[in-house]
């Protein structure tokens, strides 16, 4: 039977071939591909090489010229060399990963002597039940013995085959094996008598010298093994203690019988013609609490195709879904499947208790352990440089793990938290009332001005730190961004700023701010992660108006639990993410807290974050809070100062102009402004004369004019603003910012 690639390969060969008589007559060939493949059967590397027949390599045209057909396939050499290959090999590791792991050692260990632990107290309760049945259980066993003994004696195993002689009428058979019969029965009569008589001697010698412990002890082990010897096979005396999960060896039989139950046509179809459909790469080894296959589906048939139909998978291999985890691998082709089956679901599966629950404090600019993969090996999260996007649909676990990404920001003493948690069911308080700098639950008018006010904060904030930054000698800020060095320095003030905010699409979708939210954000997002500044945004409902496109294209941070489908899965995971297989919808309504985690140009990983649930988040923020009120680090909400700025918000006093002054109004007096801003926002601008507008301008590089106006036929000359002063200026000052 030709392998499948040799039969593409053929194939090809015959197009080609066809292809070079085309000139000639196009599509006339008739190809007889049973004689042809028999060709290649006898032949298989022929096919590769170059023939030197002309029949073979070209043909001859009507001028009687020889037309040469190119050759698509090269010389004999092909391939890398010797060294080359050793270059690019693979090297498995001598130590496999989960022996080079202390921790996961150490647990293997632990639960081993859990377990017997358990089984000797489990029996040791039962132990005299056990006995009572065994007692129970001995006279049948006596009775068993005894006629065994009997029928070992008369040699009842022959009797079938003495029966078959008689039945045969065959007389010389029967002799010999009478004969046989006779000679064995007295051997094992003897035998019997001589034990017995040993049985009975040894009994009286017991009962006449032995201690009466002794005595006691052999009768009680004769009893119990008379009484094993008398049980039904349907009623064991022991029970299990321990009902273990099955969790059978993955044999290749296991892996292809179910790869062929997915209903992909090419593994199908191979297998239904007697071949694999999937060819194994490597041994089928076991990789941490689970088993690894890993090897090459047929040509055209992605890992994709097979995540796809996970559940299918699950079936066949007759494993629960949580265990059953296809994976592509990033740098080999999009054939190559490794398939990874764990002993036990992963939700259900125990997890290593996270080390921060207890103790210790978290330098932001190294990674932190925030979750666990398939494999139990913890996963780690840089959260300096990035902007994250968590999203999921409702109850999968986004909020628990933002408030866990917080708790890590939390410990750092150095970061300054701003908390929001737009659902309003004070998720977040623990870390919020905690630590946070600023921190609001809600989406009432309140909760949103106060976010506002602290967003345009952080937008000037922002600007401060690009300056700064800007400012400070190569030497000391080689890449122009923040370091952990730069962090500590506090006269810089440019300490870590992590800003998280549940339910995000409340404030991008706000009717009044929505637009100046996502500004903000998109700002935050594009120029924070040099500058210190991390922003976290979660949301249930991944769309573009809930995550403005400018957000989500550019954060480098993604986690992402159920969604529903493609739009938002690569909303959350970035572009064409569910086309390579990265999708987060394969994950079943019980994952909670499962994620496809991306980050710090990492491939896509999937990860359970730890559970903490509020009174654990409230332990280690109050732990947070003791580390920041020792090194005199506590700000802001969190001593309980509201901020200065939620009475007097910022504003952006240009756009507001443009906003009152219409392009078809070019030149407008001071005063005419000032009441029109009056009116637009009064508690920023009520009372401004054109005087106090001339002032504001000022620190803008604008300054106001003589606008001449026409009133009741003659020209007033008033200070006014040229409108394009304003806009200009706008588009400068946006395209230092863009470019910056
Ligand atoms: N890592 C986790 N492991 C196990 N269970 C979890 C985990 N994270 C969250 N859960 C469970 O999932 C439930 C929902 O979590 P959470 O409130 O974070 O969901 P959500 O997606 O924010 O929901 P909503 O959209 O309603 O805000 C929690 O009550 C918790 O019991």
């Amino acid at each position: 039977m030709n392998h499948p690639d040799e039969e593409n390969e053929l194939l090809s060969r015959l197009e080609a071939d066809m292809g070079s008589h085309s000139g000639a007559d196009a599509g006339a060939d008739v190809v007889d591909l049973g004689k042809a493949r028999s060709a290649r059967t006898e032949s298989p590397d022929s096919a590769a090489r170059p023939r030197p027949d002309s029949s073979d390599t070209g043909g001859v045209d009507e001028s009687g010229q020889t037309t040469a057909r190119p050759l698509v396939d090269g010389p004999d050499v092909a391939g890398p060399g010797y060294l080359g290959r050793l270059a690019g090999a693979k090297r498995r590791a001598i130590v496999p990963a989960w022996l080079r792991s202390k921790a996961e050692l150490k647990a293997a260990a632990s639960w081993v002597a859990r377990h017997y632990a358990h089984l000797a107290g489990y029996h040791a309760l039962r132990s005299p039940v056990y006995v009572g049945r065994l007692a129970l259980q001995a006279p049948r066993g006596a009775a068993r013995f005894v006629g065994g003994s009997l029928r070992w004696i008369a040699d009842r195993e022959g009797e079938p085959v003495r029966l078959a002689a008689v039945r045969r009428e065959d007389v010389g058979d029967y002799l010999k094996l009478s004969r046989q019969r006779d000679g064995r029965v007295r051997l094992r009569t003897l035998v019997v008598a001589l034990a017995t008589l040993v049985g009975t001697i040894t009994a009286l010698a017991l009962y006449v010298l032995a201690p009466g412990w002794f005595q006691a002890v052999s009768l009680g082990a004769l009893v119990l093994a008379l009484g094993a010897a008398g049980g039904h096979a349907d009623a064991p005396v022991v029970h299990r203690a321990v009902e273990v999960t099955k969790a059978p060896k993955l044999t290749s039989d296991i892996v292809l019988r179910a790869l062929g139950a997915l209903g992909i046509a090419p593994i199908s179809q191979a297998q239904a013609k007697g071949r694999d459909g999937f060819t194994f790469t490597a041994p089928i080894t076991r990789d941490g609490p689970g088993w690894r296959a890993e090897g090459d589906l047929p040509y055209g048939v992605t890992v994709t195709d097979v995540i796809e139909r996970r559940d299918k998978l699950a079936s066949g291999l007759r494993r629960p879904l949580g265990c059953v985890w296809p994976e592509a691998v990033p740098d080999e082709h999009t054939g190559h499947l490794v398939l990874w089956v764990g002993d036990q679901d992963m939700t259900k599966a125990k997890k290593p208790k996270w080390p921060l629950l207890v103790s210790g404090v978290v330098d932001l600019f190294q990674p932190v352990a925030y979750g666990t993969d398939q494999r139990g090996r913890w996963v780690e999260v840089t959260l300096m440089y990035i902007a994250g996007v968590i999203g999921a649909i409702p109850r999968m676990g986004k909020t628990f793990l933002l408030r866990l990404l917080l708790l890590i920001a939390a410990l750092d003493p150095r970061a300054e938290l701003h908390t929001y948690d737009m659902k309003g069911t004070g998720d977040l308080d623990p870390v919020g009332n905690a630590v946070s700098h600023r921190h609001a639950a809600g989406d009432d008018d309140d909760s949103i001005a106060y976010t506002l006010a602290d967003f345009r904060e952080l937008r000037e904030e922002l600007r401060r730190r690009v300056k700064v930054i800007r400012s400070l000698p190569r030497d000391i800020c080689p890449e122009n961004k923040v370091t952990s060095l730069l962090a500590d320095k506090r006269s810089l003030g440019l300490h870590p700023i992590v800003i998280g905010v549940d339910e995000c699409q409340v404030l991008f979708e706000h009717p009044e701010h929505g637009k100046e939210f996502e500004e903000i954000a998109t700002d935050l997002v594009k120029r924070g992660p040099a500058t210190g500044i991390v922003l976290l945004l979660a949301t249930q409902r991944p769309d573009a108006k809930s995550l403005p496109t400018g957000i989500s294209a550019n954060a480098s941070a993604r986690w992402c639990l159920k969604v529903m489908g493609q739009t938002e899965n690569d909303m959350v995971l970035g572009t064409s993410s569910y086309k390579r297989g990265v999708r987060a919808t394969m994950f079943a309504w019980g994952d909670k807290g499962i994620h496809y985690f991306m980050g710090e140009g990492a491939d896509a990983r999937i990860v359970a974050s730890t559970y903490v649930d509020a009174p654990g988040a409230e332990t280690v923020a109050v732990r947070a809070r003791q580390v920041r009120q020792k090194a005199g680090l506590l700000t802001g909400h969190a001593l309980g100062e509201a901020p200065e700025q939620v009475t007097g918000p910022t504003y952006d006093l240009l756009a507001d102009i443009v906003a009152v002054v219409p392009a078809a109004e070019p030149k407008v007096w001071s005063e005419t402004v000032a009441a029109r801003l009056a009116e637009l926002r009064p508690e920023v601008y009520d009372g401004w004369d054109p005087e106090a507008l001339a002032a504001a301008l000022k620190p803008h590089g604008i300054s106001t004019l003589q606008v001449g106006r026409r009133i009741d036929g003659k020209v007033v000359n008033r200070r006014g603003i040229d409108r394009s002063h304003i806009t200009t200026t706008i588009a400068e000052r946006d395209g230092r910012r863009d470019a910056g």
